[in-house]
């Protein structure tokens, strides 16, 4: 699946980046609670805008993204220098408030988490495997603090050649449910393509949450 993944974006064919902030990020992260201050992870991150969009909430960004070919289009795309260094395994690019660490999700441990405490998935559990869409909960839920909140841009769609794969709302509970209180916020207008997205908020479930 990684070189699926690189090839894409050598070859272009990245149609799953939104020239514009995502409109859910817009109108829902302000009701999710979510600190200013308070760093994002942003897994599988491509070169997502809504991370600018983050950022300039004054999020500290951290996205996790297998091809440095789309974090080397995103700082480029960006204003201001660009370090690099490495950590962890990790080649990391800081551009601001953003840090982008170029690797596999899956080899992003707690301990490198240490300041995270909040988080942004669109399209990366959708861009998962069925199989792997398991893990991805189970590890997103280990790098998250308790009470931690999340918004999640899932989708829906008809047939199953994937990606993006399909993934419907009891999936997601099912996958969420055991670490996190789930709540769907809306589901987008069927799109001409057959592929629906839907919005749910995520709060880290531990001793500081009532449920
Ligand atoms: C569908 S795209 C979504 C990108 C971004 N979230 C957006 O909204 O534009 C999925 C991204 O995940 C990356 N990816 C896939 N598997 C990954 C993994 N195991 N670790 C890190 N990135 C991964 C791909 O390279 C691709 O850029």
């Amino acid at each position: 699946m990684h070189e699926h993944w690189l090839k894409r974006w050598e070859e272009g064919r990245i149609g799953f980046h939104r020239d514009s902030v995502h409109p859910a990020l817009i109108r829902h992260w302000p009701m999710l609670g979510a600190v200013p201050g308070t760093k994002v992870l942003v897994p599988l991150c491509g070169k997502s805008l809504d991370m600018r969009w983050l950022a300039e909430h004054q999020h500290p960004v951290l996205g996790i993204e297998l091809s440095e070919r789309a974090l080397e289009q995103f700082v480029e795309d960006g204003r201001g220098e660009v370090s690099r260094y490495q950590q962890d395994g990790f080649a990391i690019l800081r551009q601001g408030s953003i840090e982008l660490w170029c690797g596999d999700f899956f080899h992003f441990h707690i301990a490198q988490a240490s300041e995270i405490g909040a988080f942004y998935d669109r399209a990366a559990l959708i861009a998962l495997p069925e199989a792997t869409r398991q893990r991805y909960a189970f590890h997103l839920a280990q790098l998250i603090p308790p009470g931690a909140r999340g918004l999640l841009v899932s989708l829906s769609r008809s047939g199953d050649e994937g990606p993006p794969f399909h993934v419907d709302g009891a999936e997601v509970r099912r996958l969420f449910d055991p670490n996190f209180i789930v709540t769907h916020l809306e589901d987008g207008e069927p799109e001409a393509n057959g592929f629906r997205e839907s919005v749910w908020a995520l709060v880290r479930r531990g001793p500081t949450t009532d449920e």
